[in-house]
């Protein structure tokens, strides 16, 4: 069969004898797990924009998962950024063997890879393209023992850039998870997260709102510091669940700045558990 200008249905391959170097053929371009790897369930956590307090939401979705008895991985794609292995206070190197690197292990049984795992010295930049940014990434799949887990969450960047194109492409996500913030230019940056989910045929179990609002430690009156909610707005146009509206709460930044989130228990997120 003829190979066609502007590529050929994927039915017109069976029998065709240009299949095997066809460049309409869709690549496979996931990448294999560890041997030593036994992962339930993957899902990633995005944002549209940075600083939303992703990091914040994959930790807090790994904890509640942990509360509930499940074994939980956390990897670290936000290779430029790396936050979590500071907020479990993991401040050792990762392991190897021949056979590959293990994760290291927070108070609570949290499995952990991060590129700060695997610096010399832990505020050493990390300053690559963004190509060997995202084969790092891959790394962290294939190379990395995580054993059996129920879930791994991976903490992706911000953004719709080469890692988490590559997370879609390589990893087997079951879902993501959607971060925001109450601001009117996130209702923008929050399709933009979804429609690349949606395009690469990842479900979005639903959006989280953070820094939602503060409230009053004397009278719990709740301020909306960062102006008005459009959380339930964008939920319904996109046709996905809320799973949960995060404050700003002091019990999370001090368990960050103490390095003890694996302590922390986040009553937040019932609705995202449930999702899982
Ligand atoms: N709900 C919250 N209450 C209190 N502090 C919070 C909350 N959410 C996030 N923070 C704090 O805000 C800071 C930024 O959060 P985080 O690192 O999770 O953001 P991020 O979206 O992952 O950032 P980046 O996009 O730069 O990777 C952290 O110091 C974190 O402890």
């Amino acid at each position: 069969m003829a190979e066609q200008q502007n590529g050929c249905a994927p039915s017109d391959c069976a029998g065709c004898a240009h299949a095997d170097s066809c460049s309409s053929k869709p690549q496979d371009l996931s990448a294999p797990a560890n041997p030593f790897s036994r992962v339930k369930k993957v899902i990633a956590v995005v944002s549209g924009k940075g600083g939303v307090g992703k990091s914040m939401v994959t930790a807090s979705l790994a904890r509640m998962m942990r509360e509930q008895g499940f074994t939980v991985g956390i990897l670290d794609a936000d290779i430029t950024g790396p936050s979590i292995p500071k907020m479990y206070g993991l401040h050792e190197s990762a392991k190897g063997s021949d056979e590959g690197m293990f994760p290291c292990e927070a108070k609570d049984g949290t499995r952990i890879m991060s590129v700060n795992l695997l610096l010399e010295n832990e505020s050493d930049p990390v300053i690559w393209r963004g190509p060997v940014i995202a084969g790092v990434v891959t790394q962290f799949w294939s190379d990395v023992m995580w054993g059996e887990l129920d879930y791994l969450f991976v903490d992706m960047p911000p953004g719709t850039g080469d890692v988490p194109l590559t997370v879609f492409q390589s990893l087997p996500v079951d879902g993501v998870v959607i971060v925001t913030s109450p601001q009117d230019l996130v209702q923008m940056i929050v399709k933009k997260a979804y429609n690349m989910a949606r395009q690469m045929n990842i479900p979005v179990l639903g959006i989280v709102e953070n820094y939602s609002y503060l409230a009053c430690p004397d009278c719990g009156k709740k301020i909306s510091v960062f102006g008005e909610s459009h959380i339930d707005e964008i939920a319904a146009e996109l046709d996905i669940p809320v799973l949960g509206k995060m404050p700003i709460d002091p019990k999370l930044s001090e368990a960050v700045e103490n390095e003890n989130f694996a302590e922390v228990s986040n009553e937040y997120l019932q609705a995202a558990v449930n999702k899982m």
